[in-house]
Parts: structure tokens; C-alpha cells; sequence
């Protein structure tokens, strides 16, 4: 696709963030197209946990804007992001399902909280979006009985269910294993391709960037160092993003796995 001819539908503009009194986004420019794959990627501490953190509207900035779908996030009161978040789907790495609910249970909860549904009906769409992740006929199973792909499938079920414009994926093939988390990156193309859906992904996982990416951001404690194409970013002299670039795949695993411990412990 041609991400240019598309409007963007997230504009982060001279974002700073603190934590206490330490600045840790320090003036962030970033724009994502509808219908593009943005990956965000970086070296550990980089700040890309926290930047998605501020997309998804879980922080106050020290300044600058986020605006989503046209949204300032960062001044709109709480109805109105409320609105915002039936727009956003949000799948965090591990799944994060819960495990006293079935598999379809787990993927109707988005339609609860937002819609006036019936049971039926719920239940009906819930099962459509487990059909699209290839997870039909698992809808009465528990979490505990699912292996790790399958979990991360359950989890964009429900991230989906609600038809979001925006996709937010954290880690989606971190801790899978290399056929399974192929199988998750071209689910993540055909939700874009086949649902329009404009997708913004953190990974550690070089792999699955280059494979799903349109394009592809690269933070550096706190700055980007670069937003474009896997091409451009494979050319570019910078060294380090060629370090990113080079790091061995056994190294990437550690830091995948490091990364979602520091998540589920916080
Ligand atoms: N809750 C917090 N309180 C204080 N500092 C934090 C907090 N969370 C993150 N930081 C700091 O902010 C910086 C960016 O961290 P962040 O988690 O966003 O990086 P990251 O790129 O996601 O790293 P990783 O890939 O290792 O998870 C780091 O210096 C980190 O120590």
C-alpha cells in the first residue's frame, strides 16, 4: 500500500513525557496513516512501552499533542474518550484473558462494556472474530487449556471484536515460537488488508517487522532516530540502526522475554 495517500489517523506532535522528574519522550513527532502497519521498535528503554502507553491515553504528557482519529487525547474529557476507546483495540502481549472465563466469554467482554447487545447477538459476533483468528470451535474452552499462539489469537479476537479503526499490538510473537508467531503476522496483514484496520505494533522481533511493516519507527532513548520503509531502513548508514539491525535472534528472545516480565510485574 501507499501510506501516503492516506490520511493520518494518529498525529503525535513534539510529545515530551516525564517519569517523576526524569524526561523520557523528549519532543516525539509521529504520524500513522490509515491502513499502515507502524512498528515501533528500539533498543531496551528506548521508551517505546511508554509511548504506546501514551497512546492509548494512560498518561499525561508534560506537552505536546496526541491527536487519534482527529482526538486531541491528551485535552478531551473522559466521555469523550470513552467514544474514542470503542475505536481502539488493544492486545498486550501475554493475552492478558481471563481465566475464570471461556474463550468466547473473554471475547464478548469489549461488546459488554460498549454495547447494548443481546446475549445472542454478543455471542454471534464474539464467535465471528474467533472464526477470523482461525480459533472456530475453541469458543467453550478455558484459557488454561490453550497454548501460548492460541491465547495471543484469543486476546485479538477480543481486541477486534468492537471493529476498532485503530489496532494496538504489543509483543504479539514474543515467547512464540518462529512457525506460530508467523502465523500472528499474517493475521496481523490480513486485519489490514481485509478490515482496513490502521495497526501500530511494538516489537523486539525483527522478523515479524520487516514482514508486516509499511513502515517502521525506531526510537533512541527518547527520540526517534528514524520513521520510514524496511528498505530505507535497511540502506541507512546511521550505525545505530544498523546495530539494532544486526542484533542475533537469541539476544532478541532474552530482551523479549526480559521485557514481558518487566510488564506483568508493573
Ligand atoms: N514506571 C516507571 N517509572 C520510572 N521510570 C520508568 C518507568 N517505566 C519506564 N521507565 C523508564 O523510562 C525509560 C523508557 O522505558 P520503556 O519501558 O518505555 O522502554 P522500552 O523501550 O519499552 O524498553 P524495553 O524494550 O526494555 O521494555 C527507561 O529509562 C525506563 O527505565
Amino acid at each position: 500500500m501507499n501510506a501516503t495517500l492516506h490520511q493520518p489517523v494518529i498525529e503525535i506532535d513534539k510529545l515530551v513525557t516525564h517519569y517523576g522528574t526524569t524526561e523520557i519522550l523528549h519532543g516525539i513527532d509521529l504520524e500513522v496513516h490509515e491502513g499502515e502497519i507502524m512498528i515501533i521498535m528500539g533498543g531496551s528503554g528506548s521508551g517505546k512501552s511508554t509511548l504506546l502507553r501514551y497512546l492509548l491515553g494512560l498518561g499525561i504528557p508534560t506537552s505536546g499533542s496526541i491527536r487519534l482519529l482527529g482526538q486531541d487525547i491528551t485535552r478531551c474529557d473522559a466521555d469523550a474518550m470513552y467514544q474514542l476507546r470503542r475505536n481502539m483495540g488493544v492486545a498486550f502481549q501475554g493475552g492478558a484473558l481471563l481465566s475464570s472465563l471461556s474463550v468466547v466469554e473473554n471475547v464478548m467482554l469489549p461488546l459488554r462494556e460498549h454495547t447494548k447487545l443481546d446475549e445472542k447477538t454478543m455471542r454471534i459476533m464474539a464467535r465471528m472474530k474467533l472464526e477470523v483468528v482461525n480459533l472456530g470451535g475453541y469458543e467453550d474452552m478455558m484459557p488454561a487449556e490453550l497454548s501460548g499462539g492460541m491465547i495471543k489469537r484469543a486476546a485479538l479476537a477480543r481486541a477486534i471484536v468492537m471493529d476498532p479503526k485503530l489496532l494496538f499490538f504489543d509483543e504479539p510473537s514474543a515467547g512464540l515460537d518462529p512457525v506460530v508467531a508467523a502465523e500472528l503476522d499474517e493475521l496481523i496483514l490480513r486485519l489490514r488488508d481485509a478490515m482496513g484496520m490502521t495497526i501500530v505494533v511494538v516489537t523486539h522481533e525483527l522478523d515479524s517487522a520487516f514482514k508486516i511493516a509499511d513502515r517502521i519507527t525506531v526510537l533512541d532513548r527518547g527520540h526517534i532516530l528514524i520513521t520510514d520503509t524496511v528498505t530505507a531502513l535497511r540502506a541507512s548508514d546511521n550505525e545505530r540502526i544498523q546495530s539494532l539491525l544486526n542484533r542475533t535472534p537469541s539476544k532478541e528472545r532474552l530482551e523479549a522475554d526480559a521485557y514481558m516480565d518487566r510488564l506483568t510485574a508493573g
